[in-house]
């Protein structure tokens, strides 16, 4: 497989646990409305558990049916499922670290943050995938390119499609 192929192949399971709690979204933030020693939110609304398990069981799904796609791109189920898992587990982690750092710097929920929102999820979860299964420089360079489109391609998806009040 083309390696620029092979690493959105293998990222997918990353993109798809970072975007789908806009559509399991819940009512419990996952901070529990509390607010940190600065006096603001710890992380928001904007982080919920119904969307955080949400992305994570969608991301790791999305990787099971890779695997019955392409076997020997994993090896096995149970190594789909632990990158799969793995990945996930880091883009909503990721995701949950910017929203942090957002909160702290004084940003309201929703406030773009350039850089952060598209290469904090994925900087993690390569980081937590790292382990199980190493892509070459060459392809983490071209995913670091390459995301910020999908994820700005994505963001203005949702925001057409009713699903993200800000097209970003
Ligand atoms: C403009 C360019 C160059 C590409 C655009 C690609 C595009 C239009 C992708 C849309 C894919 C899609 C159908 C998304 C689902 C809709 C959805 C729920 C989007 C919600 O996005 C919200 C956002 C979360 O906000 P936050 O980041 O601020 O927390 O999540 C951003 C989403 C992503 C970073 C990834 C979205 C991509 C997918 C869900 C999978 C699509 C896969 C590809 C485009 C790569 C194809 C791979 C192969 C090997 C064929
Ligand atoms: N763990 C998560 C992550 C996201 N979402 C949902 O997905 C939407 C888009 O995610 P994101 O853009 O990351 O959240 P923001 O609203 O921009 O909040 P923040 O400023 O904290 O990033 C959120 O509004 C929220 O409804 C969620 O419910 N739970
Ligand atoms: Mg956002």
């Amino acid at each position: 497989m083309n390696p620029l192929l092979e690493a959105l192949w293998y990222i997918l399971p990353a993109y798809f646990a970072n975007a789908s709690p806009v559509i399991f979204k819940g009512k419990t933030p996952m901070d529990f409305g509390k607010k940190f020693k600065d006096g603001r939110r710890i992380l928001g609304d904007g982080k919920t558990w119904r969307g955080f398990f949400g992305g994570l069981l969608a991301g790791t799904l999305v990787a099971v049916i890779q695997y019955y796609l392409t076997p020997n791109f994993y090896g096995s189920l149970a190594m789909a499922l632990k990158l799969g898992f793995a990945l996930s587990l880091g883009a909503l982690l990721g995701d949950l670290i910017g929203s942090f750092i957002k909160r702290r710097v004084g940003m309201p929920r929703g406030y773009p943050a350039v850089g952060l929102d598209q290469w904090g999820f994925i900087i993690t979860a390569l980081l937590l995938a790292y382990p199980i299964k190493a892509l070459s420089t060459g392809q983490v360079l071209f995913l670091l390119v390459v995301t910020p489109f999908i994820h700005w391609g994505a963001n203005i998806f949702a925001y057409k499609m009713g699903w993200k009040s800000v097209p970003w």
